[in-house]
């Protein structure tokens, strides 16, 4: 056997674990209370797609939010690892978008049921090329920016998370044992904005890497 290869994480079918309303601008643009505790939800591993395949905009939605974050590709495993060590378990990164059936989320939160269909459809998690951890040496201080058809939406900084990146392994590796291979979606700054059929998505962090993805309707 062959050992696998961290720089094609997505292939390894492990956990996507996303991180709500880490952004104070974001979680007030849609009238959320700043959270005293990390907000958690899952993708599968479905979700999934790589530049050069394209977004689809599931059938039970006419409401589809682009929502840009950064990534953390864990390298090393564990359960209940300590703030003080948390980095050293990270392999490195990669820029995602944590697309959003913002309609059907709207349903479900106000039935109070999961949030499921309105984030882990297919392709609801594309994401950049493998980032190596020494290409970015301060996550908590990269711009991340994603345009719309050449359009600006959204602007910001990792440096607005309210919980950092250390915190976020440490809080969620209590509950939930990350492995190797594992992605976590930090959240997302303000900007939040529909994308629908035919548009072009683009999205970068700051001199590190780019990203773009064309939108489509999911054919029968
Ligand atoms: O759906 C939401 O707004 C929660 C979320 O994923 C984020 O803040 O990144
Ligand atoms: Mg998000």
């Amino acid at each position: 056997m062959t050992a696998r290869n961290i720089t094609r994480f997505w292939e390894w079918g492990r956990k996507i674990i996303c991180v709500g309303r880490n952004y104070a601008d974001h979680a007030k643009e849609l009238n959320n209370a700043i959270p005293t505790e990390p907000v958690l939800f899952l993708k599968t591993p479905s979700a999934y797609v790589r530049e050069g395949s394209s977004i689809l905009v599931p059938r039970y939605s006419s409401y589809l939010h682009h929502e840009v974050e950064l990534g953390v590709v864990i390298g090393k495993g564990g359960t209940a690892i300590p703030q003080s060590s948390a980095m050293e378990h990270v392999a490195g990164y990669a820029l995602c978008l944590d697309m959003t059936a913002r309609d059907v989320q709207d349903v479900c939160k106000a039935k109070g049921l999961p949030w499921t269909l309105a984030k882990s459809f297919n392709t609801s998690c594309p994401i950049s090329e493998f980032i190596p951890k020494e290409r970015i040496p301060d996550p908590g201080n990269v711009k991340l920016w994603l345009k719309v058809n050449d359009q600006l939406r959204q602007d910001g900084c990792t440096s607005q998370m309210i919980f950092s990146i250390p915190f976020l392994i440490s809080y969620i590796s209590e509950f939930i044992t990350l492995e190797e291979g594992d992605l976590i979606l930090t959240g997302t700054p303000k900007g939040v904005s529909a994308v629908q059929e035919h548009d072009e998505l683009q999205a970068g962090i700051e001199d590190v890497v780019t990203m773009s993805f064309r939108v489509e309707k999911q054919h029968q």
